[in-house]
C-alpha cells in the first residue's frame, strides 16, 4: 500500500526472508495488435539461476526489456527485492533500475567499449560510484582523497573480476581484440562490477564453442554461489540451460507454458510440443531430442 508522500517506486510493505528476489505478476506487453507477453507471472530467487527459454519470438527478450525499463509494460507488476527494499520496476526509469534497484544486464550483441582496455571497461562500469566520490564536480582532477580511495577500490574490484575470468594477463589489451568468448565473459564481469542483486543475461552462450560454454557455466555458477546474485538467463543452448539452471521457465507465443526444475521442464509434453511444432522435428534442442530418443528406445 503506497501512502500519499511515499516514493511511488518503492513498496512500503517490508520484504520478509521468504520474499523472492523478483516477483512478476500478470505481465502483459502489447505492441499495437501484437501481444508479445500475455499475462505472465513468475518468480526468481536470490542465489539461483533462473532460465527463461522458448522458441524464437516467444517473448523472452521482451520480458527483459520490461524488467530493465526499456519498455513500460502494458499491464503488470514487477517487484524487485533489493536487500530488503521492494522496488516496483514498472514505475522506474531504466537508469534508476540499474543504480537503485541494482539490476544489471547484458545484451544479445556484445556492447563493450572495444577501443578501451579490458581493465578500463571494468573501471568505467563503476563510473557512478567514482562520480559520487568526486562530489559530482572536478574533485577527481584535483585529487580529492575520497576520489582517490574510490578509484583504488574500483581498480581493485576490476582486478578481482579479471582474475575470475582469467584475463588478468590481458588487462591492457583493447577489449575489441579479445577472442569472442573472452569478450562475453568480460561483459559479465563488467556487469558484476556494478554490484547487482540480479543479473539478466540475454543469450550469453550464443556463438561460443564448447570450451567457452564450459567457462561460461563455471563463471555463472561462481556468480551465483559466491556472490549470491540471482541470475536470469535467456538461452537457446540447452547444455547451458540444463547444466546450470536451478529453475526453468518456458514461454511460447508470449504465454508461460512450463515452470519448474530442469528435469521436470524437459519432460513436459507442452515444452516438447512447443519446440517440435507439429512437424518440424529438426528444431528440437539436442538435449531434449536425445531424451525423447532414449525414451522411445526404452518403450520399443
Ligand atoms: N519493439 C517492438 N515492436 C513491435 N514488436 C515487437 C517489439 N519487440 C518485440 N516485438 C515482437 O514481440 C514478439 C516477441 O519478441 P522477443 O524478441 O521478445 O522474442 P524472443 O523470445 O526474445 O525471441 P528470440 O529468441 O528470437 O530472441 C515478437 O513477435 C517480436 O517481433
Amino acid at each position: 500500500m503506497i501512502g500519499l508522500f511515499d516514493d511511488p517506486r518503492v513498496a512500503t510493505d517490508a520484504a520478509t526472508a521468504d520474499t523472492p528476489l523478483l516477483t512478476v505478476e500478470h505481465l502483459t506487453m502489447r505492441f499495437g495488435g501484437l501481444v508479445a507477453i500475455d499475462d505472465v507471472s513468475l518468480v526468481a530467487r536470490k542465489g539461483e539461476i533462473t532460465a527463461i527459454i522458448g522458441p524464437n519470438g516467444a517473448g523472452k527478450t521482451t520480458v527483459f526489456n520490461c524488467l530493465t525499463g526499456f519498455y513500460k509494460p502494458t499491464v503488470g507488476r514487477l517487484t524487485l527485492n533489493c536487500e530488503g527494499t521492494l522496488f516496483y520496476l514498472e514505475r522506474m526509469e531504466d537508469f534508476r533500475i540499474t543504480h537503485e534497484a541494482r539490476v544489471a544486464r547484458t545484451f544479445q550483441n556484445i556492447r563493450l567499449f572495444p577501443a578501451m582496455s579490458v581493465l578500463e571497461n571494468l573501471v568505467v562500469a563503476q563510473h557512478n560510484k567514482l562520480m559520487r566520490a568526486s562530489g559530482m564536480t572536478f574533485g577527481g582532477l584535483i585529487g580529492l582523497k575520497s576520489y582517490r580511495d574510490a578509484e583504488r577500490d574500483a581498480v581493485e574490484k576490476a582486478r578481482y573480476w579479471l582474475e575470475r575470468i582469467n584475463l588478468a594477463d590481458r588487462a591492457d589489451w583493447n577489449a575489441g581484440n579479445l577472442p569472442y568468448g573472452d569478450q562475453r565473459r568480460l561483459e559479465i564481469a563488467r556487469a558484476m562490477c556494478t554490484d547487482p542483486v540480479m543479473l539478466c543475461l540475454d543469450e550469453p552462450a550464443a556463438g561460443l564453442n564448447p570450451r567457452e560454454s564450459l567457462e561460461l557455466n563455471t563463471l555463472l555458477q561462481f556468480v551465483r554461489d559466491e556472490h549470491g546474485v540471482g541470475v536470469l538467463l535467456i538461452e537457446h543452448d540447452m547444455s547451458v540451460v540444463m547444466g546450470i539452471s536451478d529453475h526453468v521457465i518456458v514461454l511460447d507465443y508470449g504465454r508461460k507454458i512450463a515452470d519448474g526444475d530442469p528435469e521436470a521442464v524437459r519432460n513436459d509434453p507442452k515444452v516438447i510440443k512447443a519446440y517440435l511444432g507439429e512437424d518440424e522435428e529438426e528444431e528440437l534442442p539436442p538435449e531434449i531430442a536425445a531424451d525423447i530418443e532414449k525414451k522411445t528406445g526404452e518403450g520399443a
